[in-house]
């Protein structure tokens, strides 16, 4: 993933990516990359943006999803009836706010109460164990909700799960609940696993996880799994009338079930056993995370329902996070793939439930600024579950002193780091030389938008790269004199070798835009690009602009008074003057100078430049009536790609937009137009169908 371009569209495509493949490690391959407060402020991320523009919410959106779809050598089956996850709620207040909601959708008045089951969340993975006439006949995991993965033969050699259930069982009921693993066996077996030289697991949760996915139920046998029910799935008759009744029932068949469900009537009797059960939490055998409450009534759960990924009728109210103070040895700086600059608090080892904490993050520089916190100062840190750990507070009281210097250079490469006026975060600005950086660019430069090279994707570049063949862009051009190495090397055949350096070959000739694209400058995207190269036909006369703009930019200076983000904006106008072109704003062209006035990036574009040679832009743009126009297609077209409908609207001289506003002059509508068609028409936006456009394209001059 690229940072070049910022619009909330793309920001949300790249978000759904991200957040699909942190799911597929995390539910499906049972190794998370980052941690679960990384992971959460992606997922509000998206939720804000989505909140922000409804309009942009994505089939494929990580808030109509549950979990990943499994992806293991398992067989899958699909789930009789889905199964969910749940909302949660992280202070006493929205508690109450969820029965509140609950009491507003079902119209209750008076103030009878609802009458809530309280249980522990324990910290494992949701199992479907389906029994036919009381006999266990097929155990499911939750997978993407839909489809589950078949662990029928591991489930049997759990203890806690009979075979057959004793009593009257309805005759198919679906049983759900968490399995896990205990505390002390998850300690126990990480130990057998050091003297094994096995692998080590992260947490109870993924010990079970990992256990209970095995081909070889052989080995789930010998690890300690348990199980706890927490509900139901598909069930052939239900002659029960509250949750908690199902419960009992469940447990008298002869399942566990926690011995710390209650009913209790209204939010403020809940919130007091969710008291109880935290004063409990460490002396627990096993972890949890929180308390989940349910609707007691079924026919009220039954009107409830369900909203996209998780029920109406019960929400997770998690536990807070843990405290503690200690001292901050040092602050480092880490790098992330996009060239954000993250502090991080060195830390004198401490406690904090139950975890040693030695590393915490400080977010960025202003953070640190506003916690006032320099090396050497007591702090407080946080953490809450297995999220990580933050600096909170520093307790600092002494004289008043000048704010840690936060450091103005990549700690990875020595380029400089800079910081836009609206953000936060400061970022290096050596993309194609910084370490931290370069994979991402690389796979960037080889994609489809960019130079499009067959064959050389996330896989190869990643092996290339580590294998030291390919370290800059144009190293991808020199492959084709390692060929033998390649050949040599057992992952690639000869075939698919010569293939790769044909498709290499034929990229030597690339149109302006795409070249400029590839390189992954921030905030020139493909259509920026394509309005920089339609501005300037040639490298060359691109590369005599930017020249100017770098003088200009390195001879203007701050005036006295004038504040860093005075003096930014004010250089970003003068850049824009510079730059001068269409749809070419402050940001981009500030990010645009800054990029070329990097001595390592110039080194790293000119070094390319050997190898291949940008196409000068020779077509004028054919003037027509959308000519200067502002135009969205939507819908399925069925004789165009968008690819090219956006080729051909970018021929006619207009401006291609994702989506509708008061700004489009034309909503090109396509098969199934759905809610911009309906926003074309509120605003009173001319439309047209597919052929419609087909006949703009051949009137053009
Ligand atoms: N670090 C990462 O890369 C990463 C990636 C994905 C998810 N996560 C983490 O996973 C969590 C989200 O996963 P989720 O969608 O499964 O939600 P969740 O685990 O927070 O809550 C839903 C699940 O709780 C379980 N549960 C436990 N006790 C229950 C009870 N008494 N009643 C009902 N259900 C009970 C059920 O299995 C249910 O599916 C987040 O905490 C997130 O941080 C982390
Ligand atoms: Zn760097």
């Amino acid at each position: 993933m690229t940072d070049a371009a910022t619009d909330p569209a793309t920001e949300l495509a790249e978000l759904a990516a991200e957040i699909a493949r942190h799911d597929r490690l995390y539910h499906d391959q049972d190794t998370p990359e980052i941690d679960d407060a990384t992971y959460d402020a992606l997922v509000r991320r998206n939720r804000a943006l989505e909140a922000a523009h409804p309009e942009l919410v994505r089939g494929d959106s990580p808030s109509l999803r549950v979990g990943a779809v499994p992806s293991g050598r398992l067989g899958k089956v699909a789930h009789a009836k889905a199964m969910m996850s749940l909302e949660n709620a992280f202070s006493a207040d929205e508690v109450r706010e969820f029965v509140a909601r609950v009491r507003r959708f079902l119209a209750l008045d008076g103030d009878a109460p609802v009458t809530l089951t309280a249980e522990p969340k324990i910290d494992g993975l949701s199992c479907s164990l389906r029994y036919e006439s009381g006999r266990l006949v097929q155990a499911l995991t939750r997978g993407d909700g839909a489809v589950g993965e078949d662990v029928t033969g591991n489930v049997r050699t759990i203890g806690d799960i009979p075979e057959q259930l004793s009593g009257e069982v309805p005759a198919v009921f679906e049983v759900r609940g968490e399995v896990y693993m205990a505390k002390a066996d998850f300690a126990a077996l990480n130990a057998r696993q050091v003297e094994a030289g096995g692998k080590l697991f992260a947490n109870p949760r993924n010990a079970a996880a990992g256990s209970l996915r095995q081909l070889d139920a052989g080995v789930t046998r010998v690890r300690p799994l348990r199980f706890l029910a927490h509900g139901w799935g598909e069930v052939s008759d239900l002659p029960f009338e509250t949750q908690a009744a199902v419960m009992r029932a469940i447990a008298a068949w002869g399942l566990p079930v926690s011995d710390m469900l209650r009913e209790m009537a209204g939010a403020d009797a809940a919130l007091d056993h969710y008291a109880a059960i935290e004063r409990q939490r460490a002396d627990l055998p096993y972890d949890i995370d929180g308390v989940v409450y349910k609707v007691d009534r079924l026919d009220w759960q039954r009107r409830l329902g369900q909203v996209a990924r998780a029920p109406r009728w019960a929400i997770a109210h998690k536990f807070p996070a843990e405290r503690a103070q200690t001292t901050l040895n040092a602050i480092d700086i880490q790098v992330g793939r996009t060239g954000k600059l993250t502090p991080v608090a060195r830390l004198e080892p401490v406690t904090v439930g139950g975890v040693v904490v030695t590393n915490a993050t400080l977010h960025n520089a202003d953070e640190i600024v506003r916690l006032g916190v320099q090396p050497g100062d007591r702090v407080v840190i946080q953490r809450a579950g297995d999220v990580i750990p933050q600096v909170v507070e520093g307790l600092y009281a002494g004289p008043e002193r000048a704010a840690w210097p936060f450091p103005l250079t990549c700690p990875e490469c020595g380029s400089a780091a800079e910081r836009e006026p609206e953000e936060v975060d400061y970022r290096c600005t050596g993309g194609l030389i910084c370490p931290a950086q370069r994979v991402e660019r690389l796979i960037h430069f080889a994609s489809r938008h960019a130079f499009d090279i067959r064959g050389l994707g996330l896989v190869r570049v990643e092996q290339f790269f580590h294998d030291g063949l390919v370290q800059s862009p144009a190293d991808i051009f020199r492959l084709r004199e390692r060929r033998d190495v390649l050949i040599a090397r057992d992952r690639l055949a000869d075939l698919s070798v010569d293939n790769l350096l044909e498709a290499i070959e034929a990229k030597r000739a690339v149109p302006l835009d795409r070249f400029l694209f590839a390189l992954g400058i921030r905030h020139v995207g493909a259509v920026t690009a394509a309005d920089l190269a339609r501005r300037y036909r040639s490298a060359r006369a691109l590369g005599a602009m930017i020249h100017a703009a770098i003088r200009l930019r390195r001879s203007m200076a701050a005036v006295i008074g004038e504040t860093e983000r005075k003096f930014a904006i004010r250089r970003e106008k003068a850049l824009v003057a510079v730059v001068d072109t269409n749809g070419v704003g402050p940001e981009v062209a500030d990010a645009l100078i800054a990029f070329f006035a990097e001595p390592h990036n110039r080194t790293v574009v000119f070094d390319l430049l050997r190898q291949v040679a940008p196409t000068d832009v020779v077509h004028e743009t054919r003037a027509s009536r959308v000519s200067g126009k502002t135009v969205v297609f939507t819908g399925k077209l069925e004789t165009l790609s968008r690819d090219e409908a956006k080729a051909q609207a970018e021929a006619l001289g207009a401006k291609v937009a994702a989506s509708v506003s008061k700004k489009t002059d034309l909503v090109v509508l396509g098969a199934d137009a759905g809610s911009k068609a309906k926003k074309a028409a509120e605003l009173g936006i001319e439309t047209v169908d597919e052929a419609g456009w087909a006949v703009i394209v051949a009137e053009a001059g």
